[in-house]
Formats: C-alpha cells, sequence, structure tokens
C-alpha cells in the first residue's frame, strides 16, 4: 500500500499535547496528513525538517512510534490542517490554490531566525531566536498568516508593497487571526511565539495598532521606503478597519471571514490601494448580505472610521 492515514500525538511548541494525521510505511511513520478532501486528487499536507539549514524543503519527518517530539513539526504539522480547514469548509476553498495543492511546510529552517514566509511554493517557519521568538509554527494565527500569503499570491496577488502590500499583510492577519479563533477574541498577532519572556505582548495589535507603534488611521499613514515601503506598519489601518467590522453588532466572525475572502477573491487586484480595498469589502457584503444589510452598513462604518473613504 502506498499510502496508509494513521493518526499519531504530538507535542507542540506550548507543550500541549494534540493529535495528528500521519502516513504509516514499513518501518515507521510520515508527518503526512492524508485525511483531506484534497487526497481524492492526491493533495497531502507534508512536514519536513531543514535541519537548521537552508536547503528546502529539506527532509520529510519520519518518526518510529508515531508519538512526535519536535514541538515545531507538531504544531506546523497541526496547524496547517486547521488551516485547510477552515478555508475548505468555511470558504469553500480546497488548499491555498483552490485545486487542491500538496500544502508543503518546513521547519528548523537556519539557526535562531526570526522570521516565518511563504516563498511562492512553500511554508517556512524559523525556530526564534529564543528570547524574541520562540518556534514561529507554535502560534495557530502566524501559520494562518503564512498560508494566507499564498491564497492571495493565487488570487488578488496583491504586490508586497505600499499601499498593496500593506493589504496583503493585513488580509493574512485577519485571517490568521479568524483562523486561530480564540476564545478571548483577542486580535493580536504571534502573541504566542513573540517574547517569551513578557507576557500579553504581541507583534501587532488589530484592535490597537498604536500599542505597537503602528497607525489605526489614513491621517496617521507612514510614508517610508523601509520594509517594501511599511507593508507590516501600515497594515494597522486596514487590520483596524477588520476589526472594527468583526465586532460591530450583529456581524459574525465567519460572516465577517466570507466578506474579506470574496473581497480578496473575487474584486482585489495586485494593485489595490486601501480605498480599493474598501470598495471590494462593501461590495462583497452587498452580494452576499444585500444593500442594506447590517454587513454593508458595518463595514461602510469600519473604513469610514480609518479615515479611507
Ligand atoms: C516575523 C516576520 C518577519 C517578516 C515577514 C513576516 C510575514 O510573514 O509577513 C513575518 O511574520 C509575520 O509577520 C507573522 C505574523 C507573525
Ligand atoms: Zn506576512
Amino acid at each position: 500500500v502506498e499510502f496508509a492515514a494513521a493518526v499519531g500525538s504530538g507535542t507542540g511548541v506550548l507543550n500541549d499535547t494534540k493529535s495528528l494525521n500521519t502516513d504509516s510505511y514499513a518501518s515507521g511513520y510520515y508527518l503526512r496528513d492524508l485525511t483531506k478532501p484534497m487526497f481524492a486528487t492526491g493533495g497531502k499536507i507534508e512536514t519536513y525538517t531543514a535541519a537548521n539549514g537552508t536547503t528546502l524543503p529539506g527532509t520529510l519527518m519520519t518518526d518510529t512510534d508515531n508519538v512526535w517530539t519536535d514541538k515545531a513539526a507538531v504544531d506546523a504539522h497541526y496547524y496547517a490542517g486547521v488551516t485547510y480547514d477552515y478555508y475548505y469548509n468555511k470558504l469553500g476553498r480546497n488548499s491555498f490554490d483552490n485545486a487542491g495543492a500538496t500544502m508543503k511546510q518546513t521547519v528548523h529552517y537556519s539557526s535562531s531566525y526570526n522570521n516565518a514566509f511563504w516563498n511562492g511554493t512553500q511554508m517556512v517557519y524559523g525556530d526564534g531566536d529564543g528570547s524574541t521568538f520562540i518556534a514561529f509554527s507554535g502560534s495557530a494565527d502566524v501559520v494562518g498568516h503564512e498560508i494566507t500569503h499564498a491564497v492571495t499570491e493565487r488570487s488578488a496577488n496583491l504586490v508586497y508593497s505600499y499601499q498593496s502590500g500593506a493589504l496583503n499583510e493585513s488580509w493574512s492577519d485577519a485571517m490568521g487571526n479568524l483562523i486561530e479563533n480564540k476564545a478571548d477574541n483577542n486580535w493580536l498577532v504571534g502573541e504566542d511565539i513573540y517574547t517569551p519572556g513578557t507576557a500579553g505582548d504581541a507583534l501587532r495589535s488589530m484592535s490597537n495598532p498604536g500599542a505597537y507603534g503602528d497607525p489605526a488611521n489614513m491621517s496617521q499613514y507612514v510614508n517610508t521606503s523601509s520594509d517594501n515601503g511599511g507593508v507590516h506598519t501600515n497594515s494597522g489601518i486596514p487590520n483596524k478597519a477588520f476589526y472594527n467590522f468583526v465586532t460591530s453588532a450583529g456581524v459574525t466572525r465567519d460572516n465577517a471571514g466570507k466578506v474579506w475572502y470574496r473581497a480578496l477573491t473575487q474584486y482585489m487586484t495586485s494593485s489595490s490601494q486601501f480605498t480599493d480595498a474598501r470598495s471590494a469589502t462593501i461590495q462583497a457584503a452587498t452580494d452576499l448580505f444585500g444593500a442594506g444589510s447590517t454587513e454593508v452598513t458595518a463595514v461602510t462604518a469600519a473604513w469610514d472610521n480609518v479615515g479611507v473613504g
């Protein structure tokens, strides 16, 4: 038998235990998930290790007894499954390409690497330096963020600089937090893997971008050439708009996700600016819920509040 689905267990970055979908072979198990709908056309979720090198994808993870102790690999694999499930079950998207492409991710990229990224083919996660960051795959919103970069690339393909780049970043932050779906409803980004020595802080805040020096209104837009035109800073403006929308009375998390996803995949393009994102989300809400709906009223007010008219 070429593939044989199995269920193992693993310890995550935060020392939590979780069950893992694996693939059994003669003398052990691969970290390969065969259980998603995309398997019907050969799609899998595969987790590799770069063993602190920079060759990608590296080596497909194996284990002898299906009890997994590589915490970064456990969480990369598990949260990639959670992300696949969100896109498929809530939004009807079959993997990042909507055609059931195998999702590959590599952990232990380089050494003390304070970064995570989508490289056009796969997700890549550093281990962090242990004080600014711990392993990046340890946070569901980060894994959702990185995989959403792939979704964006295969849909609107927002150019990764200036306003379109800030939108690219913001859509990843928003979808990442919807996928993480924390009970405390926090709209922080990367809180689980940022500064282990400091409780309660994060890389960014969608509810209060200013807490980390990011703008929450167009009047505070940062004109800079660094960080591709401030894509991780000016994302605060559309992030705040999303926060305004998703926390509006009568707007559910699922429906906010549907509006944001429809805007990204049906209306936004590679050169979309903040005003285009406003139009796209208003049109998406109109398509889904009607012109005079709670959602249309709320999303319009959400963008008004951040000065994007
Ligand atoms: C830490 C980091 C550095 C550079 C780019 C990204 C990037 O993926 O844009 C990055 O990761 C994030 O922002 C994720 C959300 C925590
Ligand atoms: Zn990003």
